[in-house]
Parts: structure tokens; C-alpha cells; sequence
């Protein structure tokens, strides 16, 4: 039984679709990775969760690094400003990169991560996200491997955050209108 939390409209994808989507995404990276070189990259805060379930569904040997982007701060629109709060400590030249993401909603922070980490000097790379808001990508990123799509509503838990708050979750929901109308 989901327990649910009073902010959160209704439950959107619950806590075993998930896992059990998570685990084909791992079977299918395992078969595309196989004597590659793989770097998975966490993108923080949000992909924490996903990235640490992924990772345990992946079969073939990988290394993980985390970069931290913010965007959004304590809104639920992108600034459109894509800050880079912490680098990466690996070097990538020459690897197989897949980014993990928990959401693509505008597009933005993909599609400057990507051409920033391109412009590193990497052998390939694939982006993998949990979820897609088809509504709103603005920009044209081919995005790999897709978890679910997901209606253009604002979404919280598994990761995801309003305000920093609900990443706890263990399911995806939809966030009450009233708990951010004062503050966007
Ligand atoms: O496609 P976009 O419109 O760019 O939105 C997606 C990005 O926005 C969120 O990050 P946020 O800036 O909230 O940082 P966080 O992961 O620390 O919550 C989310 O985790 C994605 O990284
Ligand atoms: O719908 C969302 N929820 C949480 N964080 C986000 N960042 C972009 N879109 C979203
Ligand atoms: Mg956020």
C-alpha cells in the first residue's frame, strides 16, 4: 500500500512499476554496454535515486561520477539559467558516457550538459532518463533509453523535488496546485 503525503495529488507511477521498468532499462543498458568502457554520469540532485536503483539492474562492469546542475532553485519553472554547482571529478576522454536524469521537461539542462560534456573529448554518449514530458521539450536532444512518459504537470518523489522537499518518496506523484501558487 502507498502511503500517500497530504501535498500530493495523486499517485502517478507507483513504487513497483518503477522497479520493474528500471530493471528492463537495466537489461537493455547491459546488452548495449557490453566491453564498452561505461561511466554512468548522476545528475544531482534529482537522478540520486534513480542512478543507485539503476545501477544495481546494470550487469556489466561500470563507474559512476556526479555533476550537479540547478535550474529550477525553489520554482516550479527553469530559469533558463543552467548553473553547474559541482564537476565532474573523472576524466572522460576516450569513454562511453551515459548521462542519468530523472526528468527531461524543457530540455535545457540536457542539451547543455551534453554539448559540455562532448566538448571533453568522450567516445560516445547516450543519455538515459526516467522520465519525459513530451509537452514541453523545446529543444531537439535525442534522448536513448526513456522510463515513462509523464503528462505536463509538476511531479515530485523518487528524487524529485518542489523546493527541495519530497524527494523521499518512493513513487512519483503530482504536486497540489496550492502548495506552490504563493511562491512561483
Ligand atoms: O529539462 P529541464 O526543464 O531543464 O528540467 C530538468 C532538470 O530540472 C531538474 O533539476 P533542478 O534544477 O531542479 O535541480 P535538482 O535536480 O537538484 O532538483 C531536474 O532534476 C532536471 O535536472
Ligand atoms: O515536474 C518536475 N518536477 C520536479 N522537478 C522538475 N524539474 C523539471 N521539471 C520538474
Ligand atoms: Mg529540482
Amino acid at each position: 500500500m502507498t502511503i500517500m503525503n497530504k501535498d500530493v495529488k495523486k499517485v502517478l507511477i507507483d513504487q513497483e512499476t518503477l522497479q520493474s521498468r528500471i530493471k528492463e532499462l537495466g537489461k537493455e543498458i547491459s546488452k548495449d554496454y557490453i566491453a564498452k568502457d561505461l561511466l554512468l554520469i548522476c545528475v544531482l540532485k534529482g537522478a540520486v535515486l534513480f542512478m543507485a536503483d539503476l545501477a544495481q539492474n546494470i550487469e556489466v562492469p561500470l563507474e559512476m561520477d556526479f555533476m550537479a546542475i540547478s535550474s529550477y532553485g525553489n520554482s516550479t519553472e527553469s530559469s533558463g539559467v543552467v548553473r553547474i554547482v559541482k564537476d565532474l571529478e573523472t576524466s572522460i576522454e576516450g569513454r562511453d558516457l551515459l548521462i542519468v536524469e530523472d526528468i527531461v521537461d524543457s530540455g535545457l539542462t540536457l542539451s547543455y550538459l551534453s554539448e559540455l560534456l562532448k566538448g571533453r573529448g568522450v567516445r560516445s554518449l547516450k543519455i538515459c532518463t526516467l522520465l519525459e514530458k513530451p509537452a514541453r521539450k523545446a529543444t531537439d536532444i535525442t534522448i536513448d533509453y526513456v522510463g515513462f512518459q509523464v503528462p505536463d504537470e509538476f511531479v515530485v518523489g523518487y528524487g524529485l523535488d518542489y523546493a527541495e522537499k519530497y524527494r523521499n518518496l518512493p513513487y512519483i506523484g503530482v504536486l497540489k496546485e496550492e502548495v506552490y501558487q504563493q511562491n512561483n
